[in-house]
């Protein structure tokens, strides 16, 4: 069926008081991003609801949209009819005849908003509910549970009819919850880790590392397609690039092999730190997950976390990777995580890395490197874009596949 409206109920955001202002005006540009290249659909974010004016648009590609967007409750896609029962009566037959199959019960309910309408709520119900009864065999009314309830809001500028309640993503809308630096791989874990910031109303920067010539265009091209998979959940992501060839060949060429990873890592931390603070952000996000891998012990942690007191936080600290890769599944980040580009923490782990690294020894390898012109130089090179929802980085197919060949 082709709708004329969505009506958007808000989650958890109606319990935030003094706050809610703000959630909605959020949540509204947030809709906004997210369905942006959508021609002549509107978007307006009133106190109680949100409304989606289709104007003509596609709504099930909207309704797919809508689907993600975290602070949405459930939608309820309309069709508006003019204020004449005639109309009224026949859209309703349809959009139960549309639904019905043996056996169902339905049920007409009422909302009026405009008092000067004729007919009171309860004459609408009795005259829509008998005409569901004339014209659908074998339906019965029900009043508590009916299998199709057919939703009546008789507004200022027209009659508005919904039947299905659709769920909405919950959580709360992206930038309510601050704004925070993500350090962002191409691998599984780290998009589930944004994933879950933003459930919490968490705006991410993402922080990408890369080393070319030793990792590719494709690996780069990868981490901002995971990006741009991220904005459905609340629109557009800044993505910034970080060269990280100089700061890997120099701790390569100087640091003892067992401590190579633990400096490597303290080096992203301190400049997604530095990022973090001249972006006004509020803290780090990593895709961690305790004892996964050697950089993931609570030994690493407390020697990688000693570069600065800017938050560090890790949505997947405490998930086992059986858990982690069906969230990637179920947010579509799966397929582009496993394609075997290579990240640079990759390319340059030595084949032992120490799992338990001292801390005191971690601060004397580290004097072995120029921390702070290696800082300096990466940070006046790196690059920020604006992602888009549907905007695609890995070329074509066959760009893909030559790499993989
Ligand atoms: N190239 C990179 N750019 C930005 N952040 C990175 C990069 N490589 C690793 N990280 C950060 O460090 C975390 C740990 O990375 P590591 O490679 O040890 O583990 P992982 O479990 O494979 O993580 P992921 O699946 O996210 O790559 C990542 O989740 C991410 O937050």
């Amino acid at each position: 069926m082709q709708y004329t409206e969505i009506m958007v109920r808000y989650g958890e955001l109606s319990t935030k008081g003094k706050n809610r202002k703000d959630f909605i005006r959020q949540l509204g540009k947030n809709v906004r991003h997210v369905l942006h290249d959508f021609d002549n659909l509107t978007v307006s974010a009133k106190r109680d609801r949100l409304h989606v004016t289709l104007n003509g648009d596609d709504s099930d590609a909207v309704i797919d949209r809508l689907k993600d967007v975290f602070g949405i409750e459930n939608f309820s896609p309309s069709l508006k009819v003019e204020k004449n029962m005639d109309d009224v009566k026949k859209t309703v037959v349809d959009m139960v005849k549309s639904q019905f199959k043996d056996g169902m019960t339905f049920k007409i309910d009422t909302r009026r908003q405009d008092k000067n309408f004729p007919l009171d709520t309860h004459d609408i119900n009795d005259a829509l509910g008998g005409c569901v009864i004339d014209n659908v065999k074998g339906i019965k009314a029900k009043m508590k549970n009916p299998d199709i309830t057919i939703r009546v809001e008789v507004r200022m500028n027209g009659i508005f009819l919904s039947s299905e309640t659709i769920q909405g993503a919950g959580g709360l809308p992206v930038g309510t919850g601050g704004r925070a630096t993500m350090m962002l791989s191409g691998g599984i874990d780290s998009p589930v880790a944004a994933y879950m910031g933003m459930k919490r109303g968490v705006k991410l920067d993402m922080v990408h590392f890369y080393s070319p010539p030793y990792t590719s265009q494709q690996a780069l091209a990868k981490a901002k397609e995971l990006t741009s998979k991220l904005t459905r959940f609340g629109g557009n992501i800044q993505f910034i690039q970080v060269p990280f060839t100089e700061i890997q060949e120099e701790i390569k060429q100087k640091v003892p092999e067992g401590y190579l990873m633990t400096i490597q890592r303290r080096m992203m931390l301190r400049i997604a730190a530095a990022l973090t603070l001249s972006r006004h952000c509020k803290g780090v996000f990593t895709g961690e997950s305790l004892g996964q891998v050697a950089s993931q012990t609570l030994e690493s942690m407390m020697a990688i976390n000693d570069v600065t007191t800017v938050p560090v936080l890790k949505p997947l600290l405490s998930l086992d990777k059986t858990e982690i890769i069906k969230v990637a599944k179920k947010i579509d980040t799966y397929d582009l995580s496993i394609l075997p580009f290579e990240d640079c923490c990759t390319v340059f782990t030595p084949p032992a890395p120490k799992t338990k690294p001292n801390l005191e020894k971690t601060r004397e390898c580290e004097k072995l490197i120029d921390v702070e012109g290696l800082m300096k130089r990466s940070l006046d090179n790196v690059k920020v874009m604006d992602i888009k929802p549907g905007e695609e980085f890995l070329n074509s197919q066959e760009d893909v596949f030559a790499e993989l060949l």
